[in-house]
């Protein structure tokens, strides 16, 4: 019968587009035209054999990229690094970290330690672990940076897999319970089964993390180090240091596989394949999932024509494939603080439609094959498998195959001829073309939640006011969640996501406690400003220079304050900076609660600091008056205004990302050397390795693009702030007395190394501020802090919710222990569970 089937197949062969050299049989029904050159792949304990990512024509330099490189010697590695160690003294450039490092807070701005820090406790969690390897990797312990990133990578994959299992499990469980009533009335039956799950998570959840230091919620902003692979990005380098390439080499290998656009872990790649040690055939890709190898295998069996092998690797791929989706699905339903008090509705709603967006990303996500990405993934494999079927003889299956197919893809021409050739056949009838049950299952749930996903993306928008100078809302920043545009400032919004919460709930300012303690020394001070600049009436705007001069004169009215003094690079020795005066009056710089004797801060200390969020929580005490905050808010705004205008930034493209005060004051009876440093040098968004390297990643506050400081008093001693060349203060190119209304302001980077000489008798008090163009980084505390004013200016009690966050964030802004409190997972509880269910 079988012959006889291929006797007909070969007679009755259906006209195909495809190409007929390429098929190992031309005249038989056959996969599409794409899937001609599949991609090789491999789990984490194979060998790869060879693999898009590891196209010598991008490995290898061509003459044009030569002149790219930054050493001159080829076999020196590339880009900016860290410092170089023994082995290579000419080495200025080694594979680097990406970029947008791990959201995490940042060590206090000293050296890196010259001992090695202790051995590690074997048992700490998924966070600290990862800690403890960038530590080690800044403090250039390589070794122990590889083993605690390994150990990282571990206790994650342990959390991520122990949260899956028990959703997944407990779900099933709970859909298979027999209900308490047996009618589902008011869909009741829904209920109970979440509320069944429920039970069954928190058990298998205290089950699952007994005895481990991670626990079973990672804040967000954690949990996205781990998922975008940060740990590799560091593990590689440390790998690299301690001579182990070849992980090296997989570890930015499997960085690739998930981002191949990654241009410097493409750098660094091409850089690993040139070395001779690099067996290229048998990289890693460590995050690979099960059915990447068996698809691979599948494929090539079916080139190689040998098709039970080929059926065997697609059907076991399948079934993978559908369970690392479930797994992915269920990965998705984590805890999503909606930042507000929604009703019960929506808030059932939101944080569906929260878990919705997620897991619309997961057929994707999965189907990119070691970098390559592929279209119609899961088709494929019904492609494949109809004509192996075939090749087998088994034509029931075939047609099941190409039927399962048409219901993923209902139009494909090629499969749609292959179904009139099979239905040709004899003993070939309709019913064969029975789509599987789970995948009408898969296929018509996607379907489902795609037009839930356009109806929300439709309906919930409403008209969007064009106010520029409004802060943006939390919806304008995030977009996961429902978002809904259209509310006024002022009013509680649609918070959809946590980010803004938890990246701005991550400390924003250097710990300047143990900065004072770093005290470093410079010569050939040289003070341009000299404390004596005269200072420019009002009508004075002839001294501004043609360009700024009506941009400053719009400033000036519309804050209804002269600016005068204006100082510009030429004269402060560098780039993207400027000195202005006239940014606040004296009667603004002497309110109560900046230096006056209510002041906010003990007087014993040498550094005190108020934020935004902290002092509208002191105005709801009634610590202090509502017209001080407003100060606050309307300086800082001055200050950022000026700093749009003469950088040329819209308005609506610049965000405040922190906003402190700080006063600096002397210690009671310590003489001080005027040499000395109140602040180090530094410069504000990156993190500067000893090599001279200056790296845009944590522990920097990298997302910072402008600062400003606007200074409140002068009467102290000491204090100056100044721009230099170097990190030693050797070569200082301006600096800068403080006084009432002076702003400083530049751009954040490497070009503005500043510091500020030691306060050697009083006072020193200044807003500052820092800018970002990145609006997920918008300032948290700012967002509250205007609500709460607005209630209270509207007569009303500000919302209960809006001050949790504030008092959140605030205890957040004074704790000391800032590093630990990132990983602490106090802001993802299950809320539901925790009063309910103390104990076990
Ligand atoms: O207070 C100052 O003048 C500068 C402070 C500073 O550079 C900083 O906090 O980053
Ligand atoms: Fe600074």
């Amino acid at each position: 019968a079988q012959d006889g089937d291929a006797a007909a197949a070969a007679a009755a062969a259906p006209a195909t587009t495809q190409d007929a050299d390429d098929q190992p049989q031309e005249d038989k029904p056959h996969p599409g035209d794409d899937v001609q050159s599949p991609p090789r792949v491999e789990d984490a304990e194979e060998d790869v054999r060879d693999n898009e990512l590891l196209d010598t024509e991008e490995a290898e330099p061509t003459p044009e990229d030569a002149d790219d490189e930054v050493a001159v010697d080829s076999s020196a590695p590339p880009v900016t690094s860290p410092p170089p160690t023994s082995e290579a003294p000419d080495e200025d450039s080694t594979p680097v970290a990406a970029e947008s490092s791990p959201a995490s807070p940042p060590p206090p701005e000293v050296s890196p330690p010259e001992v090695p820090p202790p051995e590690p406790a074997w048992n700490r969690s998924a966070p600290d672990w990862f800690k403890l390897g960038v530590d080690a990797y800044l403090s250039e312990h390589w070794d122990q940076c590889s083993r605690a990133l390994e150990n990282a990578i571990v206790e994650w994959h342990f959390f991520r897999r122990a949260n899956i299992d028990c959703r997944m499990r407990c779900g099933e469980e709970a859909r298979r319970a027999a209900p308490l009533y047996p009618e589902d009335v008011e869909h009741l039956h829904f209920v109970e089964e979440m509320v069944r799950a429920t039970l069954c998570i928190l058990k298998c959840k205290r089950r699952a993390f007994r005895g481990h230091a991670t626990p079973d919620a990672l804040p967000s902003a954690v949990q996205r180090t781990f998922r975008n692979l940060k740990p590799y990005e560091y593990l590689q380098l440390c790998y690299y240091q301690t001579k182990q390439t070849q992980k090296a080499a997989s570890a930015v290998f499997t960085i690739l596989s998930h981002d191949p656009e990654n241009e410097i872990m493409r750098h660094n790649f091409k850089y690993y394949l040139e070395k001779p040690e690099i067996d290229a055939n048998n990289l890693v890709n460590y995050e690979a999932e099960k059915f990447v190898s068996l698809f691979s295998q599948g494929t090539d069996a079916y080139y190689a024509e040998e098709y039970d092998v080929a059926v065997t690797n697609m059907e076991a791929s399948i079934k993978e494939f559908l369970k690392a989706n479930d797994e992915c699905r269920a990965d998705c339903e984590g805890p999503f603080d909606q930042g507000w008090l929604p009703d019960f509705t929506s808030s059932i709603a939101n944080h569906f439609v929260y878990c919705l967006k997620c897991k619309a990303k997961c057929q994707s996500k999965l189907s990119r094959l070691n970098g390559e990405k592929y279209d119609d993934f899961l088709a494929k494999h019904f492609d494949y498998l109809q004509y192996a079927y075939y090749k087998q003889g088994n034509l029931k299956k075939a047609c099941t195959a190409a039927g399962t197919y048409l219901m993923i893809l209902p139009a494909d021409t090629t499969m749609l001829e292959n179904v009139q050739y099979y239905k040709s056949l004899p003993k070939v009838d309709d019913t064969m073309f029975q789509p599987r049950p789970d995948i009408v299952k898969f296929v018509k749930r996607q379907s489902y939640e795609d037009n839930l996903l356009t109806y929300i993306a439709d309906e919930f928008v409403f008209e969007e006011k064009d106010d520029t100078n409004e802060i943006p809302s939390a919806e304008e920043i995030y977009k996961d969640g429902i978002r809904v545009t259209p509310i006024k400032k002022g009013t509680i919004k649609v918070l959809t996501e946590t980010k803004v919460q938890e990246d701005n709930v991550i400390p924003d300012v250097p710990n300047n406690t143990q900065a004072q303690e770093t005290i470093g020394q410079h010569q050939d001070v040289q003070d341009v400003s000299n404390g004596s600049q005269k200072e420019m009436a009002s009508n004075s705007e002839t001294y501004f220079d043609t360009n700024l001069q009506g941009l400053l004169a719009q400033l000036t009215s519309a804050i209804h304050r002269p600016l005068y003094n204006l100082k510009k690079e030429d004269e402060l020795g560098g780039v993207n900076r400027f000195v202005i005066d006239g940014l606040a009056e004296k009667t603004e710089c002497e309110r109560d609660g900046y230096n006056g004797n209510k002041s906010p801060h003990s007087p014993q200390e040498t550094f005190e600091g108020v934020t935004l969020g902290k002092a509208a929580l002191m105005m709801n005490f009634n610590l202090i008056e509502r017209s001080i905050l407003q100060l606050f808010l309307n300086l800082s705004e001055r200050g950022k205004n000026i700093i749009a205008s003469y950088f040329r930034i819209p308005q609506k493209d610049l965000y405040f990302s922190y906003t402190h005060l700080v006063c600096r004051s002397a210690k009671p009876g310590k003489s001080f050397n005027s040499s000395q440093f109140s602040h180090e040098i530094h410069a504000d968004n990156c993190w500067m390795l000893r090599d001279g390297d200056c790296v845009k990643a944590y522990p920097a506050y990298y997302w910072r693009d402008y600062s400003a400081l606007l200074y409140l008093n002068d009467n102290f001693k000491g204090g100056d702030f100044f721009f230099s060349a170097d990190m030693n203060g050797n070569h200082i190119q301006s600096s800068i007395q403080p006084k009432c209304g002076r702003l400083v302001g530049f751009s954040a980077g490497i070009e503005n190394l500043h510091g500020v000489n030691a306060v050697e008798q009083g006072s020193r008090c200044a807003l500052a501020l820092w800018f970002t163009l990145s609006p997920e980084r918008a300032e948290w505390g700012r967002f509250l802090t205007e609500q709460v004013i607005t209630d209270i200016e509207n007569g009303k009690e500000p919302k209960q919710d809006v001050l949790q966050n504030l008092r959140k964030l605030v205890q957040f802004d004074l704790g000391k222990a800032q590093s630990q409190m990132l990983y602490k997972s106090s802001d993802h509880e299950d809320t539901l569970i925790s009063d309910s269910y103390q104990d076990n």
